[in-house]
């Protein structure tokens, strides 16, 4: 999948949130930091088609995030920063089939839909369990899996380990390493990235450095002083 940048811009009235940005992003992990307010959530939800372009266009494999809004759309899938909020249905195995069941599959095939994913992230326990009775790290696995079913080639992450102890932080990582999906990853948590072959590093809401995962820590650090 390429995720391509047409000096894409965006603006809320006076206050600029993406500068014009150009790029093209095909690898399978593309890592995202930078301080508070850089600009991060704003350039995924650009990639996401959840925010316009002020001016400029993105494009997801030729696709117009604004022009074939639905086809762009049925490409990604968005984790939030507060994954709680995305699981909408009490239930969360009703939850998971909610994407299958959007797609006209018939009662069989969203039962094997639903278990084949739960397999996948190894949450076959929580399928009847409700959402204030996970932790975070399984609230994670949980939107996750209610993204995944719904097959999007592009999985956008914000803050996944956010508060996780190390354990469940462990689980999303692995979880994250694991995806055969292209994954966007904004984190505070540097070693979520290290690893990746391209992390952009955004300060005051443009591209500062895009490269490798250690060099991007090191230009951020220096960024932000510390
Ligand atoms: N809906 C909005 N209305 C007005 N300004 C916004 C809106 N969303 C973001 N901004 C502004 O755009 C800039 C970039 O915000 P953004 O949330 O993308 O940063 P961020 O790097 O994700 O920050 P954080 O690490 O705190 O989540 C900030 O100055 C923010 O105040």
């Amino acid at each position: 999948m390429h995720i391509r940048f047409d000096q894409a811009e965006l603006r809320y009235g006076d206050r600029v949130a993406v500068r014009p940005l150009s790029l093209t992003l095909s690898e399978p992990r593309i890592g995202v930091i930078g301080l508070n307010g850089s600009g991060k959530t704003s350039f995924a939800r650009l990639i996401a088609g959840l925010a316009k372009p002020s001016s400029g266009r993105v494009t997801l494999d030729g696709l117009d995030t604004v022009a074939d809004e639905k086809a762009a759309r049925a490409k990604t899938g968005f984790i939030f920063q507060n994954p709680g909020h995305q699981i909408i249905l009490p239930v969360i195995r009703d939850d998971i089939a909610m994407g299958p069941k959007a797609r006209g599959l018939g009662a069989d095939e969203v039962e094997q839909a639903v278990d084949a994913v739960l397999a996948r992230f190894g949450i076959e326990a929580l399928s009847s369990r409700r959402p204030h009775e996970l932790s975070g790290g399984e609230l994670q696995l949980a939107a996750l899996a209610a993204v995944v079913v719904t097959r999007p080639e592009i999985i956008l992450f914000d803050e996944p380990t956010n508060q996780l102890d190390l354990r469940n932080r462990a689980l999303v990582k692995a979880a994250i390493d694991g995806l055969t999906e292209q994954a966007v990853v904004i984190s505070h948590d540097l070693d979520l990235v290290a690893d990746f072959a391209r992390v952009l590093v955004f300060h005051e809401q443009a591209l500062a450095f895009d490269g490798p995962g250690d060099a991007a820590i090191a230009c951020y650090r220096e960024i932000a002083g510390c």
